[in-house]
C-alpha cells in the first residue's frame, strides 16, 4: 500500500484529486454518494461492516460506465464480422478509411483530432450502412470497447442540419453517468462543427414548458425523454431523423426502462433512421431489439473466446481464513509476480485482506463495491500504471470489466453465482486468455474445506483441465510454478 493507503480514513486513499483529474470535467458522483468505506486494518462489528458482508448486487450500468471510464484503446478482436442485411440483393460495402465515407469536412477533422486513423472493425460495415441514402435502420451488437459509440455518434453528427433549430437526433442510454460519457464523445467529435447544440434530457435538468428544444441533438434517460416528448412537448418526435438506443442490454436489465423505449420509438416518423446497440445478445435483448427496430440490418462481431490453455491452475488447501491469509503471503513471498489480482467473496473478506497484507508490508489497491465509481476507476487506473502491484476485489465489482496486463490471479474464494453454484464462466473470464495474444497465465485458488474443494472440483470437470494441488509450505515447489 502507498503511504495513503496506511492510514485509518482508507476512502482517502483513493485520491478523490486523482479520481477527478483522470475523469474530467464531469461529475459523477451524487451529493448523497458519499463514500463510507473505512479501512481499519481488520473487519469491525458495525453497522457499516454488517453491510459489507453483503453480497454485492451486480448492477450492469456501473460496470459498463467503469469500462469506458477506464479504457483508453480499441478492444483487439480477431473475429470476423457477421453481417446480415436486409435487403440481401444490395451489395456488402465495407470502408477501411474515413475518407471514403465522405463525411463534412469538419467531421473528419473531429475524428482525426481525438486520433482514430481508420474505422474499427464494427465501424467499416456499420457506417457505410449507417451513412447509406436512404438511411437503413441497424441492430448492432459486439462487446463493449469496439466502437460502437463513435459509429453511432459519428452517424448523428452527419445527419444533422446546423441550419435547423429543433432536435433532429435523439439517443437514449441508461443511465445519467451513461448518457454524459456518450454526451463528452459526441462534443469532442463535433467540435469543428460549432452551430450544433447538444442538449441532456437527464433528471435534474428542469426544462421550461413553454420553450421547445433548439439543440440539434438530445442524448438522455428514456423517462427523462418520454416527458419531454409527451408532457412537456419539448421535443417534436415527428421531426427526429436519427434515433439511437445504447446499450439495450443494460437498458432491459433496468425495470421500466423497456416500456419507455417502445413508447418514445412509436411516437417516431417512419422515415426516422432506427438505430440499437448492444454489447451482448441474449434472447431479452434480441427479442426487444426486434420490437424496437423494423426492419433491421444486424452486424454482430462475436466476443473473443478466452481459454485455459497455457494457464498453469493450482490449488492450496488450507484450514481457515488466517490459513488462507497465511499460504497466500508464502506464496506471494516466493515468486516475483508482477501484477497479481485477488477475488474475495464479501466486501468484508476483501477490507479484511487489504487490512492484512498492507501489515505485510504489501502495496495492494481495494477495489469494492462501497467505492463511488469515480474512485473504482481511480483505483484500477492506479493498478494499471503498476502503482499497486495487487489489487483485491469482491467477486461481483470485478465481473465484466477487463483489466489486462494481470499475470497471477488468486481466487480466495472460488467464484460462485447468487445460489452457491460453481460460476464457470467467471472462472474463465477471470484467469482464462483471449488465443492470440494469450500469454501465460498463473491461477491460485484457496480451498479451506469441504464445500469450497467441491466447487473447484466441479469447475475443474466443466473446462476438463487439470488444476494442480500446491503445497504452500514448500518453497521449491513454489519456486517452480514461477518459471
Ligand atoms: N476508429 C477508431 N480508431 C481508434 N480508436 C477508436 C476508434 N473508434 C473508437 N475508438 C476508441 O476506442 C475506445 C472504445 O470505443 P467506443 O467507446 O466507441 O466503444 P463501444 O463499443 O461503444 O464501447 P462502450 O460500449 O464500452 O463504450 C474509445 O476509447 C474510443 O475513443
Amino acid at each position: 500500500m502507498t503511504a495513503a493507503m496506511a492510514t485509518d480514513s482508507w476512502a482517502l486513499a483513493v485520491d478523490e484529486q486523482e479520481a477527478s483529474k483522470s475523469i474530467g470535467k464531469f461529475r459523477l458522483m451524487e451529493a448523497g454518494d458519499a463514500p463510507k468505506s473505512r479501512f481499519n486494518g481488520g473487519p469491525k462489528r458495525s453497522d457499516d461492516c454488517d453491510k459489507s458482508d453483503e453480497e454485492e448486487k451486480e448492477d450492469k450500468a456501473v460496470q459498463s460506465l467503469l469500462n469506458k471510464l477506464i479504457r483508453s484503446n480499441l478492444v483487439n478482436n480477431t473475429n470476423q464480422v457477421e453481417v446480415l442485411q436486409r435487403d440481401p440483393n444490395s451489395p456488402l460495402y465495407s470502408v477501411k478509411t474515413f475518407e471514403e465515407l465522405r463525411l463534412k469536412p469538419q467531421l473528419l477533422k473531429g475524428v482525426y483530432e481525438i486520433g482514430f486513423n481508420r474505422p474499427s472493425k464494427i465501424q467499416e460495415n456499420a457506417l457505410p450502412m449507417m451513412l447509406a441514402e436512404p438511411p437503413q435502420n441497424l441492430i448492432a451488437q459486439s462487446q463493449s470497447g469496439t466502437g460502437k459509440t463513435a459509429a453511432f455518434v459519428l452517424a448523428m453528427l452527419s445527419q444533422v442540419d446546423s441550419a435547423f433549430k429543433w432536435v433532429q437526433c435523439l439517443c437514449i442510454a441508461p443511465t445519467y453517468e451513461l448518457a454524459l460519457q456518450t454526451g463528452k464523445v459526441i462534443e469532442q467529435m463535433g467540435k469543428f462543427y460549432s452551430d450544433v447544440k447538444l442538449a441532456y434530457a437527464v433528471r435534474g435538468h428542469r426544462m421550461d414548458r413553454s420553450c421547445k428544444i433548439k439543440e440539434q441533438i438530445v442524448i438522455g434517460t428514456p423517462g427523462t425523454v418520454l416527458d419531454w416528448c409527451t408532457k412537456l412537448k419539448l421535443i417534436d418526435p415527428k421531426k427526429i431523423k436519427v434515433f439511437v438506443l445504447d446499450e439495450a442490454d443494460v437498458m432491459i436489465a433496468t425495470q421500466g426502462h423497456q416500456d419507455q423505449s417502445i413508447r418514445i420509438q412509436r411516437m417516431l416518423s417512419k422515415g426516422c433512421q432506427m438505430l440499437l446497440f448492444s454489447a451482448t445478445f441474449e434472447d431479452s435483448v434480441w427479442n426487444f431489439a426486434k420490437r424496437v427496430i423494423p426492419d433491421p440490418n444486424i452486424i454482430k462481431l462475436r466476443r473473443e473466446e478466452e481459454t485455459l490453455d497455457n494457464i498453469k491452475q493450482y490449488y492450496v488447501l488450507c484450514k481457515s481464513e488466517e490459513d488462507k491469509f497465511d499460504s497466500l503471503c508464502n506464496v506471494y513471498g516466493a515468486i516475483t509476480i508482477a501484477q497479481a489480482m485477488i477475488f474475495c467473496r464479501t466486501r468484508k473478506t476483501a477490507n479484511w485482506l487489504a487490512g492484512q497484507m498492507s501489515e505485510e508490508g504489501h502495496q495492494v489497491g481495494l477495489l469494492s463495491g462501497e467505492l463511488t465509481v469515480e474512485q473504482r476507476a481511480a483505483v484500477i487506473q492506479r493498478f494499471k500504471v503498476g502503482k499497486e502491484k495487487v489489487l483485491i476485489t469482491t467477486n461481483v465489482c470485478a465481473r465484466g470489466i477487463d483489466v489486462e496486463q494481470v499475470s497471477v490471479v488468486i481466487n480466495f474464494d472460488p467464484p460462485v453465482d447468487k445460489d452457491g453454484y460453481p460460476d464457470n464462466e467467471t472462472y474463465l473470464h477471470r484467469i482464462g486468455r483471449t488465443g492470440r495474444f494469450g500469454k501465460r497465465g498463473l491461477a491460485i485458488n484457496m480451498v479451506d474445506g469441504q464445500k469450497s474443494m467441491e466447487i473447484l472440483r466441479k469447475i475443474e470437470k466443466h473446462f476438463n483441465k487439470k488444476i494442480l494441488r500446491l503445497d504452500t509450505d514448500d518453497l521449491d515447489e513454489i519456486e517452480k510454478i514461477a518459471s
